[in-house]
């Protein structure tokens, strides 16, 4: 199947990314949303990340433009009617995703593929909203999305072969690593990563080490580029708490509890980065 045209529906810091690595693969964009503010923010967003590219001598003026002109926007769902690849990567809301996906189907072409890149909306329910579940997949990028090369191609219960094959060589095509995943809570990454930062947060509640010393010893000790207590900083420790507490209902198991240091912190309001404070202090 060819693709050409990829339509991106939301044009928040995961739609922008995915936009961006698009139109720079040489594929026709229309990035849809619901507020104009967003898609002008988005432009933005692409054009100065583009303008790092071309400091650093990775691209030049020509091609930035060539890029940034490949790339459409529009309010309106009826833009995405020629996009042979939708990912939609909107607002994390269940019922809004639901709605989304069925207007989306209204309007493309039958041979059309939709993606969602929910980070913890199960792809298999999200399908069951579709007349055609077969082509509908999870394509979950990682963020920031030009940096981060891993991409989980995620198959619902009812996602075709075809369509699983043709979202891996999207990805390839557009610069990604695909791995392939069966459809379950957190897929694969963070089902590892949240729990990992969940278990040192009870170290640290335990009083094994301070928040320093258990970072120095996955950086030293793991090879890890960034301690867990850091990266959790970075992620928002509201963002590790909801992802334990979706574990810890739809596993119904025990090992995935949150910590309740964590939940202490989240109901204090110290969120990490975006707060000024959370495992360490950020002013
Ligand atoms: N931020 C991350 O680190 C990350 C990583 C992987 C996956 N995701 C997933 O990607 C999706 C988007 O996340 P984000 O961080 O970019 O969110 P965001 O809040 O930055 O952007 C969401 C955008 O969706 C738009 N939107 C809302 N309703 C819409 C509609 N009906 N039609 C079109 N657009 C609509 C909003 O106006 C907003 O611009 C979520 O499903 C999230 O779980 C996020």
């Amino acid at each position: 199947m060819h693709i050409q045209h990829i339509g991106i529906i939301g044009a928040g810091q995961m739609g922008s990314g995915i936009a961006q690595i698009c139109a720079s693969a040489g594929l026709d964009v229309t990035l849809r949303d619901v507020s104009d503010e967003a898609l002008q923010r988005a432009l933005s967003v692409i054009s100065s990340g583009l303008d790092r590219a071309v400091k650093s001598g990775k691209i030049n003026a020509e091609q930035k433009a060539g890029i940034i002109g490949r790339i459409r926007t529009s309010t309106e769902i009826g833009a995405l009617a020629s996009s042979d690849f939708i990912i939609e990567a909107a607002t994390e809301q269940l019922e809004l995703k639901q709605r989304i996906l069925k207007e989306t189907e209204a309007v493309v072409k039958s041979s059309a593929i939709i993606a969602s890149n929910t980070s913890s909306v199960s792809i298999t329910k999200l399908g069951a909203s579709l007349t055609s579940p077969e082509r509908f997949v999870g394509m979950h990028f990682f963020n920031p999305v030009p940096v981060m090369s891993l991409v989980e191609v995620i198959r619902g219960i009812r996602t075709s072969d075809s369509t699983s094959d043709t979202t891996r060589m999207l990805a390839e095509k557009i610069g990604k690593t695909p791995i392939s995943v069966r459809n379950s809570p957190g897929f694969v990454v963070n089902r590892i990563l949240v729990p990992m930062i969940n278990e040192a947060v009870f170290v640290l509640q335990d009083g094994l080490a301070t928040a320093e010393e258990i970072d120095a010893g996955m950086k030293l000790g793991a090879n890890h580029p960034i301690g867990p207590l850091a990266l959790a900083d970075l992620i928002g420790l509201d963002t590790c708490l909801t992802v334990m507490e979706v574990f810890y209902r739809d596993f119904n198991d025990p090992k995935y509890r949150p910590a309740p240091l964590l939940r202490e912190m989240v109901d204090a309001g110290t969120l990490g980065r975006k707060t000024g404070s959370g495992f360490y202090q950020y002013v």
